[in-house]
């Protein structure tokens, strides 16, 4: 059996990084940058208005309350360049242009409009305030200058980088290739067909659909999605089907333990595969099986209770993704247990927990009830996973601990300055 830590390493040092693709910006969400992404231009591209209000200059000085303007024009989101008057005020809109010549903006609210036109537009206004000079403007370059760095090599693409990378115009980015995953559920009780009614001793297969969700989500690609039954040869058979479809990963569920029928390790021997571990001092999840494929594929056997597949997964599955991907390492966070907690020593303790503020505001982990890795139910309870040390008995309230969110793409990413912070 091989220590947690260990075992990660082993799987990291098998995980080199893949290639660069060219990906479309609306094929970009979920991907990572291969390389840093400097803005081509300036954003935004042109002093703006921050007000619906009066554009004026102050030439440089401020000017007190209660000057006069007469309202020469109006400018628009939308409108192109305009040469103002420099001695009159210019109705402006918010995100409209900065007329050429004027340099601060006056909100609505903040002039009296004594005259008005026969359409009621503001022709003459009066400051009710003072107006300093650039204000209410928007720089060009504010937000980022051309040239600045945009989004660093190895940066996860979510909602609010694709804000970023439209708003600058880039309609394709470079981002590493997906790792292709194949997805093996074995056992003879499962039944994948939701329609299907169940015989007797049969069950439905929920771990495929978990993995299915899940790795896409976490960066990567499923190529193939097979259940065979408890024999060595249909599984030696999809094993084949996974590397003619392109597989880089292969995750089985099931018969990597101690039963009549747990065949994967004898079948991996037998095609010449190498097993680079088998069964980890973790709990839940110990028999875990991790191997390289003649072909080159990374082989996770994940042992078949489905929260062991859950944990095999987030903590070794995801890890190896994440090389893949070229993302840093990922790091939890350390936190106070809110109470006591006993556990087997030399196994480290997965355990599904939820975040809390305790009675001081501070936050906290809470265990969850209800551990055993054949209930799921408490997973939807649950928000993070805590990891309690191999060499750890007894654990006491406020004894700190590592926390990981459910999902690695869903976690805060520390820098590698970052201290105090935990490796899964
Ligand atoms: N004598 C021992 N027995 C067991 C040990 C042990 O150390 N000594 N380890 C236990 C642990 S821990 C685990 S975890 C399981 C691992 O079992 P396998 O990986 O061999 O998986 P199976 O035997 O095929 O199935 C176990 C369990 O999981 C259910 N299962 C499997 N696949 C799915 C699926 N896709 N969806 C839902 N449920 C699934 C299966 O029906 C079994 O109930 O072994 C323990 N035994
Ligand atoms: O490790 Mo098993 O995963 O305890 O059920
Ligand atoms: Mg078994």
């Amino acid at each position: 059996m091989i220590a947690f830590e260990d075992a990660v390493d082993c799987v990291l040092q098998a995980c080199g990084r893949l290639p660069a693709e060219r990906v479309a910006l609306t094929e970009a969400l979920g991907r990572v940058t291969a390389g840093e992404i400097r803005s081509p231009v300036d954003l935004p591209s042109f002093d703006n208005s921050a007000m619906d209000g009066f554009a004026l200059c102050t030439d440089g000085h401020g000017i007190p309350a209660g000057r006069e303007f007469a309202v020469g024009g109006e400018q628009v989101a939308g409108d192109g360049v305009r040469h103002a008057d420099r001695g009159r005020a210019c109705s402006i809109m918010t995100g409209a242009r900065l007329p050429d010549g004027l340099d601060a903006i006056v909100p609505v609210e903040q002039v009296d409009v004594f005259e008005r036109n026969a359409d009621a537009r503001p022709t003459r206004i009066r400051l009710a305030a003072a107006v300093a000079p650039g204000q209410h403007l928007r720089r060009a370059g504010e937000d980022i200058a051309a040239g600045a760095l945009a989004l660093p090599a190895g940066h996860w693409i979510g909602a609010n980088e694709l804000m970023l990378l439209a708003g600058l115009g880039l309609a394709q980015v470079d981002a590493v290739r997906r790792p292709r995953v194949a997805l093996l559920s074995t056992g003879r009780e499962l039944v994948d067909d939701p329609a299907r009614p169940l015989q007797p001793g049969q069950i439905r297969n929920s771990s495929a659909p978990f993995l299915a969700a899940r790795v896409p989500a976490a960066g990567g690609e499923v190529v193939l999605r097979a259940t065979v039954p408890d024999e060595p040869a249909r599984f030696a058979a999809a094993l084949e089907q996974a590397a003619g479809g392109g597989a880089q990963l292969v995750l089985s569920t099931g018969a990597v333990s101690m039963g009549r029928f747990d065949f994967i390790p004898e079948v991996l021997r037998s095609l010449g595969a190498e097993i680079l571990f088998h069964k980890v001092a973790m709990r839940p999840g110990k028999p875990l099986l991790f191997a390289r494929l003649p072909g080159g594929a990374l082989f996770f056997g994940l042992p078949g209770n489905p929260v062991s597949s859950v944990v095999g997964l987030r903590f070794f599955v995801e890890p190896a993704m994440r090389a893949m991907l070229g993302l840093p390492r990922e790091r939890g966070w350390r936190l106070p247990l809110m109470h006591d907690a006993s556990k087997k020593p030399g196994f480290r303790l997965h355990q599904k927990a939820r975040l809390q503020l305790g009675a001081t505001g501070r936050l906290g982990v809470e265990l969850l009830p209800g551990q055993e890795s054949f209930r799921t139910r408490p997973l939807i309870d649950s928000t993070v996973w805590a990891a309690l040390p191999a060499d750890r008995e007894a654990l006491a309230a406020g004894d700190i601990v590592d926390v990981f969110p459910l999902a690695h793409e869903a976690g805060v990413a520390l820098g590698p300055q970052a201290t105090g912070a935990a490796s899964p």
